[in-house]
């Protein structure tokens, strides 16, 4: 298919290890000079889906989580995992474009190093009993700008809850811990991947630090 956008594919990956399991993710460039790791956590199979959500529940369990909150779109496997590796049953999925029965959403700005533009999480009002009170655990694949995550803790927090931990896949960079602040404390991740930068033989590198 003829395109203008340039390919962002660099022919580079990335292997890490996930609570055990070496995963390779391709280094995808978003910039002529910046690149990340791609985690598309839908097309790494149940059983990885199955293993990071048992992961997830081992560090996450300790907290005493009644439900688990995850965001649209890549946070709903990892919800759905992790609520079922818990031992629980209901989750509540933060929703990112307005369905119709989510007229009278709760809102909350977002943005994203992965997607255009500024987005929006929602909360569905009838998903609010079974939040209210609650000891939550929040979930995602990936927490990178930090931005998702903050507005996820923002929503549970208004729906009365407690967020008592946060869980990802990965842990991408550091901007995260400056944009969560004091709440970087509550998150567990299986693994970290750094950002790259492209080098002087044209090879992408870690950028020192990420
Ligand atoms: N490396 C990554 N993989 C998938 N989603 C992401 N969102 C931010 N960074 C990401």
């Amino acid at each position: 298919m003829p395109s203008d956008a340039a390919d962002p594919r660099t022919g580079q990956s990335w292997t890490v290890d996930v609570a055990g399991q070496a995963i390779d993710l391709p280094i995808v460039a978003i910039k002529p000079d910046f690149a990340i790791s791609l985690m598309m956590v839908i097309d790494l199979g149940v059983r990885f889906g199955a293993h990071v959500g048992q992961a997830l529940a081992e560090r996450l369990a300790p907290t005493k989580p009644e439900i688990v909150v995850g965001a649209a779109t890549l946070g709903i496997p990892v919800a759905i995992e992790v609520t079922r590796a818990l031992g629980l049953d209901d989750y509540v999925i933060l929703q990112k474009s307005p369905k119709l029965h989510l007229a009278n959403a709760l809102e909350q700005r977002i943005s994203s190093i992965t997607s255009k533009g500024e987005q929006r999480l929602l909360l569905d009002r009838a998903a609010l009993p079974l939040l209210a009170g609650k000891r939550v655990a929040v979930v995602d694949d990936v927490v990178a700008s930090g931005s998702s995550l903050r507005g996820s803790l923002e929503l549970v927090r208004r729906a009365g809850a407690e967020v008592v931990g946060i869980g990802v896949i990965l842990t991408e960079a550091k901007d995260w811990q400056e944009t969560l602040g004091p709440d970087r404390d509550l998150v567990h991740g299986l693994a970290h991947i750094p950002q790259f930068t492209k080098a002087a033989d044209d090879r992408w590198k870690p950028i020192p630090g990420t």
